[in-house]
């Protein structure tokens, strides 16, 4: 079965407010509440798509409440580790521009991150768990290499999308997917990233590097696939940006919701464009219906060897 671990949960505030003016009061033109956290994200896109899951990790409060009661409306399978503080939200201010303003969360402490271990004590060889996010305080800084030990140990297939250095030592382990932004491929190897020629080379050097499957998410200007054998471009399809936060993620679902259904790789990394740009479109994360509306817009090229050199 497929797991999702979302250490630092969320709910996200979404406000819409037009011309900003910082050190004033400002007020919404629109808002809405979501549950949030990045594996959150992908456990819903993944229910969404009909991929069975269950989503863990540490929530507290009365925050920690709405996101539990809004999963288990949705249908979506969780079971968190009940921690003593709330569960941080996160506001996400849309003007021209979008701005993120993420809380710090709540203390874990170690008889609640010994159970967590002890949740995933208990995966196999026929699970896989997606990691995603940053580390609550409290854990420590290397915590996610602890379950990766686990992984190696119980043979669990896992997905890491973090932006931290240590992804780079994490990659040893050979996760199954890692999906840097562009941003974040920059910053784990100290290097600008201007165009899909670099992001080829740095994509390379994870897949080099142990990864088994590399996605580098380009926003509006698409993404890129890279495995053992194949490297592909595809542009993200045209539409109305209304809210991006979590389209990484959901191109992570979108990606895994296919290779759980057994689809090639190449048509996995279709629909993982397709979730992504598809919550891209939405106010809340992207329906099946919108995801399938991006069918016959998401075009693909495959990158020659040599293009690249
Ligand atoms: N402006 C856009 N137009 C169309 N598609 C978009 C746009 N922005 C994002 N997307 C889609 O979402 C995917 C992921 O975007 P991005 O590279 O911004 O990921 P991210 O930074 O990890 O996202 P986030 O952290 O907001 O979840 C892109 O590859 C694309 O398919
Ligand atoms: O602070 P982190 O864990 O890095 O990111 C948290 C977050 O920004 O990521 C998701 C979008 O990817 C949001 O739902 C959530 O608010």
């Amino acid at each position: 079965m497929l797991y999702t671990l979302t250490l630092n949960p969320s709910i996200d505030y979404i406000m819409h407010i037009s011309n900003v003016k910082v050190g004033e009061t400002n007020y919404a033109d629109k808002e809405k509440m979501l549950p949030g956290g990045k594996g959150i994200n992908v456990s819903r896109v993944l229910n969404r798509l009909g991929v069975t899951n269950k989503a863990l990790g540490f929530i507290g409060g009365h925050s920690g409440h709405f996101i539990e009661e809004w999963l288990t409306n949705e249908g979506a399978k969780h079971e968190f580790i009940k921690v003593n503080g709330d569960t941080r939200i996160n506001v996400k201010l849309k003007d021209e521009a979008e701005t993120e303003l993420n809380g710090k969360g709540p203390i874990i402490t170690e008889k609640e991150s010994e159970a967590l271990l002890n949740q995933i004590l208990k995966l196999t060889s026929a699970d896989t768990i997606i990691l995603s996010g940053s580390k609550s305080r409290g854990l420590s800084e290397t915590f996610y290499n602890e379950i990766i030990d686990i992984c190696q140990k119980q043979q669990i297939n896992f997905v890491i999308d973090t932006n931290s250095k240590e992804l780079l030592d994490i990659l040893k382990a050979k996760p199954f997917l890692v999906k840097p932004n562009q941003a974040e491929l920059s910053q784990l190897f100290n290097q600008p990233i201007q165009s899909k020629t670099d992001a080829i080379y740095y994509g390379k050097k994870l897949q080099e590097g142990g990864a088994q499957n590399v996605i580098v998410s380009l926003g509006g200007d698409g993404a890129i696939f890279i495995d053992d054998q194949e490297t592909y471009i595809a542009a993200s399809p045209r539409g109305k940006v209304i809210n991006t936060v979590g389209s990484g993620d959901s191109m992570i679902a979108g990606f895994m919701a296919g290779i759980e259904k057994g689809l090639s790789k190449l048509e996995a990394f279709k629909l993982s464009v397709q979730c992504g740009s598809a919550t891209a479109f939405s106010e809340d994360l992207a329906t099946k219906d919108a995801i399938l509306a991006l069918s016959n817009h998401v075009e693909i090229e495959r990158v020659e060897d040599n293009e690249n050199d």
